[in-house]
């Protein structure tokens, strides 16, 4: 039997010199100060996963090496996308791997841009959906924050604009009373709504080293 109470995550992470286009200039600093950034949101995102009791593995996939550095020793483990075509694709390919190790595993797939999430929102949302396949929409409920397969099942992720309604298809809706692990920052007004909700330590020390949005 499953544990209903245990996922795999794959997290995707685009590579630092293209990631958060949309988030360019929200710390002052160029191109050097953007990667600073998104690397701290990346790590505060994948440090509140880790920490969650709900979660068995974090699998992040990404071609940075620069990701692998920050990551390392950790906890998360992490997978060369291999030059796969997008965000989806990265997703099947890390959810395949876990699967291979466990093929009774619910495997989930958590975006890597949520810097105020919590270890307990995450596992709330995992309760929550016990055993089904579910999904969390983001703040404004048209993207996804974090997906959720069936134990045994293939991710069939569907990542990507409007994502919300195509999960809600054939997933059940669940955690919209988490603000937190909501919390998706896309553009420099979402980090400002993050900051005001409570920012992980990385993400924090960020802005208030160049207090843009402060
Ligand atoms: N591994 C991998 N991750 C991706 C890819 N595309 C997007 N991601 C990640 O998927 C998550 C959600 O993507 P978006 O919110 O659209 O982020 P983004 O593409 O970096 O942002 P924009 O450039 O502003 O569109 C983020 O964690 C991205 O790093 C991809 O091709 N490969
Ligand atoms: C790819 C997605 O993220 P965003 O909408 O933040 O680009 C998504 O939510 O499916």
């Amino acid at each position: 039997m499953a544990d209903l109470a245990l996922v795999d995550l794959v997290v995707p992470v685009k590579h630092l010199d293209r990631a958060k286009s949309r988030l360019r200039g929200a710390v002052p600093g160029g191109l050097d100060a953007h990667r600073a950034l998104v690397l701290a949101v990346v790590s505060d995102t994948i440090g509140a996963a880790l920490a969650a009791p709900g979660v068995r593995r974090v699998l992040v996939v990404c071609e940075d090496s620069r990701v692998v550095e920050a990551l390392a020793g950790t906890g998360a483990e992490c997978v060369d996308e291999r030059g796969l075509p997008g965000l989806n694709a990265a997703l099947r390919f890390g959810a395949r791997r876990l699967r291979a190790d466990d093929p009774r595993v619910a495997v989930g797939a958590l975006q890597a841009d949520l810097p105020a999430a919590r270890p307990s929102d995450i596992d709330e949302a995992i309760t929550e959906a016990d055993g089904r396949r579910a999904f969390v929409a983001d703040r404004p409920g048209t993207g996804t924050a974090l997906l959720i397969g069936a134990p045994g099942e293939p991710l069939a992720p569907r990542f990507g604009q409007g994502s919300a309604t195509a999960h809600a298809r054939d997933a059940a809706r669940v955690g919209d009373h988490l603000p937190y692990l909501r919390c998706d920052v896309d553009t420099p007004d979402d980090l400002t709504l993050a900051r005001d909700l409570g920012l992980g330590p990385r993400t924090a020390r960020v802005l208030e080293a160049t207090c843009r949005v402060c």
